[in-house]
């Protein structure tokens, strides 16, 4: 099947961070006929609703961008629904799109499916060589579900139907509660509340978890999205691919690159009973390079890109409810 701007795309997830960055993407290059619902629209855990929307809609390309997403915090400690949760959505989405002969399935995972203690930087050919990192393996059992369902449908039926696999990512429509977000958003809120609030006339504190020295990838979601476009304008050679920038830092220097876009001029302290997660999950990302695709957004512009967004929205967040 040739794509082209007329084909029918459907976004699962298109309100998210990942989806509405993917559907802005897809916008600009003059694709026309893209789909989404929301979760209340269409509720994708069940299998019914799914069935008729197939029927209906009749998608020929579906990307995956649905998901119970969070932060080290509620991975841990929520495991039941990171776990069932996404095992519902992703087998509701691929399996009705075998059914309904969609020609292009793209799944989006997460760097979190490698082994713990696999070596660095991570290549494809490590999943399912270790023991996963406790903080989330129960989101990352669903996510390499996803990826062999996709990988068997591709064996069985030659289907290009493709698993991309991000590092962290950031950048507008993050998830900026402070319970459930990542580090990024987490960082950018507490940096910039603690610059406005003042105690003896010193910026008050900001309390950060683990030990600071946890190294991490981010790669800014316009990033992604490009890579997203990239993946559906080419017919890829294997099933799963790494995204990322192929670079990491501490989370400690993480944070002092935050404070210094934000402007905070406190203390930072790390609150130790809070988990560290897996000690590094850099990307190696030649794969997708030799395929055709490489990053463009440095991390410093990104965290500028992200704050301007932050400070422009920050009235409209919705506390996140697990
Ligand atoms: N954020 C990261 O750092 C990161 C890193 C690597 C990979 N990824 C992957 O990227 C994808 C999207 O993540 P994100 O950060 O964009 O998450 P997000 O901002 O939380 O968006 C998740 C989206 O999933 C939808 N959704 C959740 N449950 C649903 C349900 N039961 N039925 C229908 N829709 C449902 C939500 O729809 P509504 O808004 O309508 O409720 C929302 O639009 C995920 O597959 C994730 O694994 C994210
Ligand atoms: C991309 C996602 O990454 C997630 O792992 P993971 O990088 O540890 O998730 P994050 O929540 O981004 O945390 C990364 C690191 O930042 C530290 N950290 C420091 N301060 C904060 C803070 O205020 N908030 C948060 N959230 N972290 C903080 C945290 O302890 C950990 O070492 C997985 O749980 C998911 O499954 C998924 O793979």
């Amino acid at each position: 099947m040739t794509i082209n701007h007329h084909s029918r795309i459907y976004i699962a997830g298109h309100r998210g961070m990942v989806g509405s960055a993917i559907w802005r993407a897809l916008e600009a290059k003059g694709y026309s006929n893209l789909i989404g619902k929301t979760s209340a629209e269409l509720d994708l855990r069940n299998q019914k609703a799914v069935s008729d929307f197939f029927q209906t809609e009749k998608p020929e390309v579906v990307i995956d961008a649905a998901a119970r997403v969070g932060g080290i915090l509620a991975n841990n400690e929520y495991p039941y629904p990171f776990l069932m949760e996404n095992l519902q959505i992703q087998n509701n989405l691929i399996d009705y799109s075998l059914k309904a002969d969609v020609k292009k399935f793209i799944f989006l995972g997460s760097s979190c499916i490698y082994p713990k203690l696999a070596p660095q930087p991570l290549k494809e050919e490590y999943l399912l060589t270790g023991p996963l990192e406790p903080t989330n393996e129960w989101y990352a059992v669903a996510k390499i579900t996803g990826v062999k369902a996709c990988e068997a449908i591709r064996k069985q039926f030659g289907k290009d139907y493709i698993s991309l696999m991000p590092t962290n990512l950031y950048g507008p429509y993050d998830n900026f509660d402070l319970k459930t977000s990542h580090v990024l958003p987490a960082m950018i809120r507490k940096f910039h509340e603690a610059k406005q609030s003042t105690v003896d006339g010193r910026q008050s504190t900001v309390s950060l978890w683990g030990s600071g020295t946890p190294m991490r990838e981010f790669l800014f979601v316009e990033d992604l999205a490009d890579a997203v476009v990239f993946a559906l304008e080419n017919k890829f050679e294997d099933n799963l691919y790494n995204v990322g920038t192929g670079a990491d830092l501490t989370i400690r220097e993480l944070a002092e690159l935050i404070q210094k876009t934000v402007g905070h001029a406190g203390e930072i302290i790390w609150d130790s009973s809070k988990p560290d997660g897996t000690p590094r999950k850099l990307m190696d990302v030649s794969k997708m390079e030799k395929a055709g695709w490489k990053a463009k957004v440095g991390l410093e512009e990104g965290i500028k890109r992200t704050y301007v967004w932050f400070l422009e929205h920050q009235d409209s967040f919705k506390e996140v409810k697990i």
